[in-house]
């Protein structure tokens, strides 16, 4: 069984298809960490939850239930493009209210001003969620995932609707710890580091992996909601633990910050980005093995 962030019709449940192998059974839960929880408890094989999106940036919920809680490992990520269609019920009633999910909002500000100008905006816990509040009467009209209409007896009043052009969201699988993927050449690692309250210890992280020619793909801070300015460190960087050059760096990141938590490498969806070989690092830990067992200077 493979959980995710639902209910049926949002974006999540698309990305989730993708990943599914065709008889695993697909479950729905109505919150993020919700479908987390049910990987932790071992009753599903894997969760599938949204992460980043190229517009409104990085989901929080996804950030916070991933550090919180039992380890998880992204093992597959997947990019997806995101056009809304705006669902209401049949009938042309006016739309006074128009729901969905805070990051879909977020993507349509300027067409909803422009075509529904005076209706109220209301956020919901995911954009199915919202057609499906639509559904019930809550509220008029839903800014959804275009897939969302056929779960949902709704009419279109708008598709293709968007403020911003090729706007795409990434989401993760994750799973228990376990075996790895294994690298690709084109792979990512992300790994979060509750940071120790000292002088340049973020310069610190950084110039680690700089100086092993390491691109981060992305940085992003969240509270550790413990004391006020206590912060953790999202890290994504290219490559696969299993190399050498990542597997150094990430010994010194731990090094840094001891409470820094793997989340997973992965082979990513959009390959791109330099590519940087791990030989000389091979070829440099072979020198100094050699000079241990006295073969070599
Ligand atoms: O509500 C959904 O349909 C989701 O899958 C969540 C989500 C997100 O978290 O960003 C996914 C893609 C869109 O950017 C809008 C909402």
């Amino acid at each position: 069984m493979l959980a995710y962030f639902g209910p049926q019709g949002t974006f999540t449940e698309q990305a989730a298809r993708g990943f599914a192998s065709p008889q695993q059974e697909l479950v729905p839960f109505d919150t993020v960490p919700a479908a987390l929880a049910a990987t932790r408890r071992g009753e599903t094989e894997a969760a599938c939850v949204p992460v980043e999106n190229s517009v409104e940036g990085a989901v929080p919920a996804t950030m916070d239930a991933l550090t919180e809680g039992a380890p998880l490992v992204a093992v597959a990520e997947a990019v997806l493009p995101v056009r809304f269609s705006v669902l209401v019920r049949p009938g042309g009633e006016p739309v006074r209210t128009v729901a969905s999910h805070p990051h879909a909002l977020a993507q349509v500000r300027h067409w909803l001003a422009e075509h529904l100008p005076t209706a109220e905006v209301v956020a919901t816990t995911s954009t199915a969620a919202a057609a499906r509040a639509v559904l019930n009467g809550e509220f008029d009209a839903a800014v959804s995932a275009p897939v969302a209409v056929r779960h949902y007896p709704l009419e279109v009043l708008a598709t293709d609707v968007a403020d911003v052009r090729d706007a795409k969201t990434r989401f993760l699988l994750v799973r228990r710890p376990g075996p790895l993927p294994e690298p690709t050449g084109h792979d990512r690692t992300s790994v979060v580091c509750t940071v120790p309250d000292r002088v340049g210890v973020l310069s610190d992280l950084l110039s680690e992996l700089a100086l092993r020619r390491i691109n981060l793909t992305r940085i992003e801070s969240r509270p550790t909601k413990g004391k006020l300015g206590e912060y953790r460190f999202y890290i994504d960087l290219d490559g696969h633990v299993a190399e050498p050059r990542v597997g150094d760096a990430l010994a010194a990141l731990h090094r840094h910050c001891p409470q820094t938590r793997f989340l997973g490498s992965y082979p990513k969806a959009e390959p791109g980005g330099p590519v940087v070989g791990s030989e000389e690092f091979v070829a440099a830990a072979e020198w100094v093995d050699s000079i241990r067992r006295g073969h070599g200077a």
